[in-house]
Formats: structure tokens, sequence, C-alpha cells
């Protein structure tokens, strides 16, 4: 990206193209017990941040998220300013952070390489997780006064979500190389 006070054509049609992939991961889905669904936003908040960089990252998840908050049916179920109640509210604001700081720490490291793009979107994978578990077990026990341990909400993750989205970053980091090396972004 530029870094001059212009927000260039090119950045623009990466970041609508970028928060279009994940609109679209929502729809590929499998519905799981207690609110959860697998979907593939996983895998493209990976993408954006491995191959964006840090701010149009942000730029891109952000206006994902903006455009599911004013009612377009973008997120596995659905979308309004009401979804800021729903359990998995959490995951989308890991994916904001997320992106940010899987775009970060792949310019740092000047990412090129499998092992690097896969360390970054290790961190990316922690922040989605601890921001997703905290604010769902806030919903369920405090909005939907559920009774639900923090461990219930950790453990019900790790048999399809947590094993399904490592191989996830797997996958994002073989693809970035693959990218990198035929389109520069
Ligand atoms: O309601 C939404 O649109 C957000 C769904 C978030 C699903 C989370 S992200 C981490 C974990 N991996 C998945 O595939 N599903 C959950």
């Amino acid at each position: 990206m530029k870094m001059n006070k212009t927000f260039d054509v090119k950045s623009m049609v990466l970041c609508s193209l970028f928060a279009s992939l994940s609109c679209i991961g929502a729809f590929i889905q499998i519905p799981l017990p207690n609110s959860d669904y697998f979907t593939l936003q996983y895998l493209f908040v990976m993408l954006t941040g491995m191959l964006l960089g840090s701010k149009r990252a942000l730029i891109s998840i952000s206006s994902y998220v903006f455009m599911g908050l004013i009612g377009l049916p973008v997120f596995a179920a659905g979308g309004g300013i009401g979804y800021l109640l729903k359990p998995t509210f959490g995951y989308l604001l890991g994916f904001i952070l997320s992106a940010y700081l899987v775009g970060y720490l792949c310019e740092k490291l000047n990412a090129n390489s499998f092992s690097k793009f896969f360390i970054s979107g290790l961190s990316g994978f922690l922040v989605i997780y601890i921001v997703g578990f905290a604010y769902k077990y806030m919903i369920l026990n405090f909005y939907l006064s559920f009774k639900i341990p923090f461990i219930a909400i950790l453990l019900s993750a790790f048999p399809i979500d947590m094993p399904g989205d490592f191989i996830m970053t797997i996958l994002a980091s073989i693809l970035a190389v693959k990218i990198k090396r035929v389109v520069k972004i």
C-alpha cells in the first residue's frame, strides 16, 4: 500500500475483494451445537492478513463486519445491529484484530515462506479464540443468563473448530506463499 494520503484504487479493490470473500466464507458453513458454526470466514480472514498487510486487512475486515452490522446478511446467522448480542460476535471482533495482527507480523517478518506465514497465522488464531471465547462467555452468562462455565465453552471448540482452523492456518499459509509468488499484491 502506498503510504500517501490517498488510498489507491488497487487497495480499494483488494479490500472489497477480500471483504467479499469473508461474506462468501460465512455461507460455506456447518452448523454446530451451542450457537456455533464451522465456516470458511476464518480461512479468508487469515488470507486477508497474510496478503494485504496490516492496514488494508484492518480496513477490509472492519468493512466486512460493518456491512453485517448495518443489516446485510453476511454473517453466519444473518446480520443486523442485534448481532452485537449474539454469542459469535466476539469471533467477528477477533477477525478484525487478527487480520491486523497477521498482516503486521507478515510485514515485520517480511513473510515469503510457509513458516513465516504460519507463525503469523497462529498468532491470529490465538487472538480470534481468546476474544471469541471471552465474548461468548459473557453473552451466554450475563445476557442470556445460562450458567455455562468457561471450560465448557473452551471444550466445545475442541472437536471441530480448533483442529479445523489449525488446518485452515496451514492451508492459508500454503496459499499465501503460492499467491505471493505469482501476484504482486
Ligand atoms: O457469526 C458469525 O458470522 C461468526 C462465526 C464465527 C465462527 C467461529 S470463528 C472461529 C471458529 N471457527 C469456525 O469455523 N467457527 C468458529
